[in-house]
């Protein structure tokens, strides 16, 4: 990927970074950079993650998913990093694939019932990934599907890949089903885990290259030095911190492809359970282009001085052509094509929102295939390991969302937390009709 970070210069925004403190934010670059090699050498727990690439065996993952590659359907069960990293790729490269992928990642009982009605099971595929092996929505809604699978008189075991950590309840029940299973690196927190078996079996199982994919994601772990003029991912990394510690306190992810709207949802969970602590981290919100620009760039352009704005734009994209139309008025359009219109929107958008001194960086990717996709979700992972660096946080710990979910297994009778207690004690003011 090629980042510009032109429009979040102090000479065109406010807040802007002036070119000296780029410099003097370039130091602190290096020694981040040291800071994170060194981590990497030492396969020190998070920092792992971006030594994936070469630690990953495709063919572990070929072998581990043979049995269902016919599948129809693959149903990911799993939340949060196990499932945001798969559903970025199968849902990028969709067009390209004859396997719905499909993710249950939310408890909410009519729509998993709705998938499951809609699914001819005797064609579908289980993908169960839970790193813990604990997580009380994945477990629920595989002993869901399972029983689907049953019902429909399928044989689970024989459709479902597992993957997971080495041990815990998940791991258990697989050694006892003899099921075919993954682990999930050690060292590699969730949201880290995407060019891991996590997020790989289903590219794998919808037919998609993942040695192209950790290709991509290899040759981004090569541009990491410790400049961020030399380095794509660490000039968003840092650009992003230096901007929030001037106000842009919100980051609006906005790709140009409607293939690439779940990647705003992966970075979404990347940037803030990463960054979010110690009070710091920047709000990531998620936005569409050009749909978006229809809905909120009116607050972008014109509201608090308070964001920054992430295009992600592919430089090539499949074409098609608009028909000429009787319309006088609408002459212009039929000599122009829907990508021409896309890209024509993409550059009316960047340049209005630097016109009105708001920040934004453009993530450049050549097109969305494997390789890019690769490099783009090594990149965005680089970027968030650096940030984290500069805020001085600890990165790969989410001890704010571990204590709701201690809170939710002691409401459901799975054990005694005093966070459980906290929910008998909310403060109510009710207004009732
Ligand atoms: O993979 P699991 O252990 O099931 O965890 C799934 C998700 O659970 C939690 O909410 C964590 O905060 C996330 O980082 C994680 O991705």
């Amino acid at each position: 990927m090629n980042v510009d970070i032109g429009n979040a210069l102090a000479t065109v925004a406010s807040p802007g970074i002036s070119r000296e403190r780029l410099e003097r934010l370039d130091a602190q670059v290096a020694d981040a950079h040291e800071r994170i090699e060194a981590g990497m050498e030492h396969a020190e727990h998070g920092y792992e993650a971006l030594n994936l690439p070469e630690n990953v065996d495709p063919a572990d993952i070929r072998q581990a998913v043979g049995p269902v590659t016919d599948a129809d359907a693959l149903i990911t069960v799993g939340i949060g990093g196990s499932a945001l990293g798969a559903a970025t790729i199968t849902d990028a490269l969709a067009d390209e694939s004859d396997t719905e992928a499909i993710y249950l990642d939310n408890v909410d009982p009519d729509w998993v019932t709705g998938h499951l009605e809609r699914i001819d099971l005797e064609n579908a595929a289980i993908n169960v990934v839970s790193r813990s092996g604990t997580t009380a929505e994945t477990l629920a809604n595989f002993l869901v599907v399972r029983e689907a699978f049953e019902d429909a008189g399928v044989d689970w075991t024989e459709r479902t890949i597992v993957t997971t950590g080495e041990s815990g309840p998940l791991r258990d029940l697989s050694d006892r089903h003899d099921l075919p299973s993954l682990k999930v690196p050690d060292g590699v927190p969730g949201r880290f885990s995407a060019l891991s078996a996590v997020g790989l079996v289903a590219a794998e199982v919808c037919g998609h290259d993942i040695d192209t994919l950790l290709e991509g994601a290899a040759a981004e772990r090569k541009t990491l030095t410790g400049s961020l003029f030399d380095c794509p991912a660490y000039a968003y990394g840092a650009t992003s911190y230096a901007l929030d510690q001037r106000g842009a306190a919100i980051n609006a992810m906005m790709p140009y492809a409607e293939s690439l709207e779940t990647s705003a949802e992966w970075f979404a969970q990347l940037w803030a359970e990463s960054l979010g602590k110690d009070d710091l981290g920047q709000t990531p919100a998620r936005a569409l282009g050009v749909t978006d620009q229809h809905s909120q760039l009116q607050l972008y352009r014109a509201g608090p001085r308070d964001k920054l704005v992430t295009f992600v734009v592919p430089q090539e994209q499949s074409d098609r052509a608009i028909p000429d139309t009787e319309v006088d008025d609408l002459a212009y359009l039929g000599d122009s094509t829907l990508g021409e219109l896309l890209a024509a929107e993409f550059e009316a958008t960047e340049a209005s929102l630097a016109a009105a001194g708001r920040p934004n960086v453009r993530i450049e990717l050549e097109r969305v295939d494997e390789y890019e996709l690769g490099g783009f979700l090594y990149g965005m992972e680089a970027a968030c390991v650096l940030a984290g660096e500069l805020y001085g946080v600890n990165t790969f710990e989410q001890p704010a969302v571990e204590w709701a979910k201690k809170a939710t297994r002691g409401l459901l009778g799975g054990g005694d937390f005093e966070e459980a207690d906290a929910v008998a004690e909310k403060t109510e003011l009710r207004i009732e009709r």
